[in-house]
């Protein structure tokens, strides 16, 4: 891991942004190739898709719908520890996901005067699974839970087949799929299968989402920003990051765990530590040296910590890591530090955060209740993880009485007037001719 020293001195937010460490290969670079994936599948539907699988994905799926027996028999013969994880977690993400829908209000804003706000789920929705480098289970949960819970009756779900599994999508997230009474399930991945989502294909009998969701790989990522405009997206949920900020209180063999953990996702994958204390800086890097040699994917997590994108940040005090921390908008945040409340206080941009030695991001991945799904590439600066509210949108009533109108029946002719769109003054008039 390279490190990035700021100590001495105070930079501006726009000194942060440019010294904020990131991969050379991002969003913008694989747009190139998942824009062709798209067209393709656009012009050439199912076999586009086939082709598209041979050619990443090591074999062509004897189905690209998955038929309904598959996905029960992957619930009958799972294995029961995973099953009981699944359902624990399914269980755990409905808890926190219902927390997350908004209520209807009704605001009087006047007599006769009122706007009641609803929010209306989206009706039919694509959810990506990914499955190059790794399988994920987990990200079926975290993507179709929050959709029930918003409401939403129609959910297609894709994922990569398995070269392993004779090009099948893998039966564990076929089982979570089929655990969660998802049906519509289409072995096909990357950036074709977020084109066949967002624009259906018609010898499949894919019809068009309106919401595509999901992480994946960069591009994934990718097409997603491509689509965005024919469907709506989450956030780019792309190759995962970890930043964690830590003093000389914290335990470098737990840190160099989580950045280790977040490592093996990818080869883009960001390991950031920020910290004021020089022991601390060297313990973890002589500990991640350690861990490294140990781990199974040593040679990818070496790849993802000696990225550009990784990097060991030495500050001044835990003000100054707060600032680069929010300048990076970390998917994790960790915060381990003796006064790990304070260092929040500070926090404004992050796609969740994980407070104390006691709250590792594989603690979320998994277990936690909270959803996996989240901004990265610096997106937690303006954007949300994925939860109940993405599949709703907020619509609001207009409900006005005749008194209701009169009231403000004035007001309209004078700024449609200002306006020079003496129409609208006009609409409102003719209510009282
Ligand atoms: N941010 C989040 O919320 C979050 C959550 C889970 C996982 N992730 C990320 O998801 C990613 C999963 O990646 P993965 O690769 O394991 O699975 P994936 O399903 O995202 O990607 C595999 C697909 O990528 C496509 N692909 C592979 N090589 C390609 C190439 N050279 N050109 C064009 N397309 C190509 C293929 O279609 C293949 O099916 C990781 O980067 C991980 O960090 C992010
Ligand atoms: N860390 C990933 C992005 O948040 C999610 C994940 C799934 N499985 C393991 N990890
Ligand atoms: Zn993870």
């Amino acid at each position: 891991m390279h490190t990035i020293d700021l100590r001495g001195r105070t930079h501006t937010s726009a000194e942060l942004l440019a010294l904020v460490p990131r991969a050379a290969v991002d969003v913008a670079v694989a747009s190139e190739a998942a824009a062709a994936l798209i067209d393709e599948v656009r012009t050439g539907g199912s076999e586009a898709l086939l082709a598209q699988a041979d050619r990443f994905d090591g074999g062509r799926p004897p189905a690209l719908r998955v038929p309904a027996s598959e996905i029960a028999d992957a619930v009958s013969t799972l294995d029961p520890a995973v099953r009981r994880a699944l359902e624990e977690t399914i269980r755990r993400v409905r808890l926190a996901s219902a927390a997350q829908v908004p209520p209807n209000t009704v605001t009087e804003i006047g007599p006769g005067a009122r706007i009641r706000q609803r929010w209306q789920p989206i009706a039919r929705v694509g959810l990506y699974v990914p499955g190059g480098k790794a399988v994920y289970p987990s990200s079926v949960v975290m993507n179709v839970v929050p959709a029930q819970v918003a409401g939403v009756t129609s959910i297609a779900l894709v994922s990569p087949p398995q070269r392993d599994h004779g090009s099948h999508v893998h039966p564990v997230v076929l089982a979570a799929a089929g655990l969660l009474g998802i049906d519509e399930v289409y072995a096909m991945g990357g950036a074709g299968a977020i084109g066949a989502l967002a624009y259906g294909v018609d010898d499949l009998g894919l019809e068009p989402v309106q919401l595509v969701t999901g992480p994946g790989n960069v591009y994934v990522a990718a097409a997603k920003r491509l689509i965005r405009g024919q469907a709506g997206i989450d956030a780019e949920a792309g190759p995962t990051d970890i930043l964690v900020v830590a003093d000389a209180a914290a335990d470098a063999r737990l840190v160099a765990a989580d950045l280790i953990s977040q490592a093996e996702h990818d080869e883009l994958a960001a390991a950031v530590l920020v910290t004021d204390s020089t022991e601390l800086a060297d313990a973890v890097v002589a500990e991640v040296e350690r861990q490294v040699a140990l781990t199974t994917h040593r040679e990818r997590v070496t790849a993802a910590l000696t990225g550009g994108q990784s990097a060991v940040v030495l500050v001044d005090d835990l003000e100054a890591a707060a600032a680069f921390s929010n300048a990076f908008g970390p998917e994790h945040l960790e915060i381990q530090t003796t006064d790990a409340e304070a260092v929040l206080a500070g926090i404004q941009n992050a796609g969740a955060i994980f407070l104390g030695p006691h709250s590792p991001v594989s603690l979320g991945d998994y277990a936690a209740g909270s959803n996996h799904v989240l901004p990265t590439g610096g997106q937690a600066r303006f954007a949300a993880g994925l939860n109940a509210a993405t599949f709703l949108r907020s619509q609001q009533v207009v409900e006005y009485t005749e008194e209701g109108l009169a009231d403000v029946a004035e007001s309209i002719a004078a700024l449609s007037a200002t306006e020079a769109l003496p129409a609208h003054g006009d609409a409102v008039v003719a209510r009282f001719s």
